[in-house]
């Protein structure tokens, strides 16, 4: 898992590296696997085989405890993201490992909400709630997917219809504004208002994401998700005067982008052949 705040806070900590390391699962206590992974006692490190690896946390297994993710590496994000600034989390690793479990990218409502995304929801509108005696806030989410080279809008998704007969989703222009930005063309930006409705999106996105079968994972994600969301930030007329003297915003802008890579497997072991393999290599 990765995490970057690219403002100008020092290039050391503008990216850090987290590992979260699942339990066995049941299909794998059955068939008699074992724990491949081992985590140095009271270092951030893993060994597997004779190779040694140091990142910045480790969580799972011996090493901290995963329900400390949030707090330590996600919360931090969150400050910045009301300070005005951009940042990312991203769920890497192969398929089974544990991204959209770790990311909470397959939410579904309350009964499954220790996931990242989930906390981060609470923890933003927990912060407007507390900051809106004298900031207003205008929040959106999008919910986009890239599946085969080509993005898909998750919450542009004809609910009602059954997937078989639902008409082919057309994928989203990737366009170059004047100013040299990128931006997704006609993507759908949902204004929020609670966690509540932000959480009904993730969910209604989670549905309409793709997934497959592969031999480590039997509801693998096909695709990238990433789930934005945006914060304008206006200070309100009660404190306008302060704002003249201090040098403030008028109205101050930020995106927080949650990732659930697709697995980036190994075809032999994964048993994908065919439509899937062509997948795990977009
Ligand atoms: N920390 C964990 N504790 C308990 N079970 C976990 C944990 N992480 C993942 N799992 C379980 O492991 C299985 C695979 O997890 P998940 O679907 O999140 O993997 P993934 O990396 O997103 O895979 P894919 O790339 O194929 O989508 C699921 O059944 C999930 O419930």
């Amino acid at each position: 898992m990765g995490s970057s705040d690219m403002a100008s806070q020092p290039q050391s900590d503008s990216v850090k590296v987290a590992v979260n390391v699942r339990p066995l699962i049941t299909p794998e206590l059955v068939l008699g696997c074992t724990d491949c992974v081992t985590v140095t006692p009271g270092e951030p490190q893993v060994q597997i085989g004779p190779h040694i690896f140091t990142y910045d946390h480790v969580y799972g297994s011996t090493g901290s405890s995963s329900s400390l993710i949030f707090e330590q590496c996600v919360y931090p994000l969150i400050d910045s993201l009301f300070c005005g600034y951009n940042t990312t989390v991203l769920a890497y690793g192969q398929t089974g490992s544990g991204k959209t479990y770790t990311m909470g990218t397959n939410y579904s409502g309350e009964s499954n909400c220790g996931g990242i995304i989930p906390q981060v929801m609470e923890t933003i509108f927990k912060k407007a709630d507390a900051m809106k005696g004298d900031t207003e806030f205008l929040i959106r989410v999008s919910f986009i997917e890239i599946f085969k080279e080509e993005v898909f809008d998750l919450l542009d998704d004809p609910g009602s219809v059954a997937k078989a007969a639902a008409p082919a989703r057309v994928p989203i222009q990737i366009r170059e504004t004047a100013n040299g930005s990128i931006t997704l063309a006609g993507v759908t930006e949902a204004e929020v208002k609670s966690k509540e409705e932000m959480a009904l999106h993730l969910a209604r996105g989670s549905l309409s994401r793709a997934t497959g079968s592969t031999n480590m994972n039997s509801q693998s994600s096909r695709s990238h998700a990433i789930f934005t969301i945006s914060i304008e930030q206006k200070r309100t007329s009660s404190s306008a005067s302060e704002k003249s003297t201090s040098n403030e915003y008028d109205i101050l802008s930020s995106k927080f982008h949650l990732v659930d890579l697709a697995g980036s497997e190994r075809a032999k072991r994964t048993g994908a052949d065919g439509l899937r393999l062509k997948e795990g290599y977009t």
